[in-house]
């Protein structure tokens, strides 16, 4: 392998820390492709087939996140080997790895490994809190290694592995609870820089657009002033729900 590209979607960087780490266990002349701002990028991205790809995604209600689809379908594969990887916050990834291992078939990938690695909850601090840690990240970097392992002693005969998930898949949420700001927030205007699809006015960074909005929470995660908040009842109690059930520490898990 030539070099390793990075794909990866990542509105509050959990799943490009888990990408570049695996990347680097493989390869050390790497290509970031960061497919987060979905609103300003419309690229088409090549995969040359003596190259590897690392495709990463955070999982939104069990699946592969809607809003970033479009973009993996830009990726073409040419054959190459990918590693598909999926960052939850220690709820659970139910079908979005297998959704993802098909979506880069389809793209024309040898999907040759799988990993799903948790990250700090998009929603709230208290579950899986500074997840991915050093742990995680030397996982990562081995289960790199380890995918190199299998592609030089099986050349010629690449086995897809083995990932859970039903068929179909799970149905997505349609939930809309966008964050809103609150009168703690000093217009520091860092949350529309971060919001992958525009979806917060830059004059008045209270105002959401609540149909552009897809949740993922990066305005709150970047805000030092803890000027947006969710207030939506349906999520409040989901909050309440991860902060007493997905409490237990979960591990990454491989599938090679
Ligand atoms: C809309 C939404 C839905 C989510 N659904 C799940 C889920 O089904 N299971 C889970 O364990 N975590 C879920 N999470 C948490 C994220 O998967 C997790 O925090 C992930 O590491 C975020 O990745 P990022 O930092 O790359 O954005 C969800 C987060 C968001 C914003």
């Amino acid at each position: 392998m030539s070099k390793v590209q990075c794909f990866y979607f990542s509105p509050t960087s959990n799943t490009k820390k888990i990408v570049e780490a695996v990347a680097s266990g493989i390869c050390e002349e790497k290509i970031e492709n960061d497919l987060t701002f979905v609103d300003k990028n419309l690229d088409q991205y090549v995969v040359d087939s003596n190259e590897i790809a690392v495709i990463g995604v955070p999982v939104y209600g069990g699946r592969v996140p809607e809003v970033i689809l479009d973009s993996l379908k830009r990726i073409k594969g040419n054959g190459a080997y990918a590693v598909a990887v999926v960052t939850y916050g220690n709820r659970a990834y139910e079908d979005s790895l297998l959704e993802l291992k098909n979506i880069l078939v389809e793209q024309n990938f040898k999907v040759v490994a799988a990993g799903a690695f948790i990250g700090e909850h998009s929603y709230t601090k208290k579950v899986a809190t500074n997840r991915p840690d050093e742990l995680d990240l030397k996982k990562a970097i081995d289960f790199g290694k380890d995918v190199v392992a299998k592609i030089k002693t099986n050349t010629n005969n690449i086995t897809e592995p083995s990932i859970p998930g039903n068929y179909p898949y799970k149905e997505r949420s349609k939930r809309i609870f966008s964050p809103h700001g609150n009168r703690k927030c000093v217009y520091c205007r860092r949350c529309p820089v971060v919001c992958p699809v525009g979806a917060i006015d830059m004059r008045k960074p209270d105002i959401v657009d609540e149909d552009k909005c897809i949740h993922c929470c990066a305005c709150i995660k970047v805000c030092s002033f803890n000027g947006r908040e969710l207030l939506d009842e349906w999520v409040i109690e989901k909050i309440k729900m991860l902060e007493t059930n997905c409490i237990d520490r979960k591990e990454p898990e491989i599938f090679i």
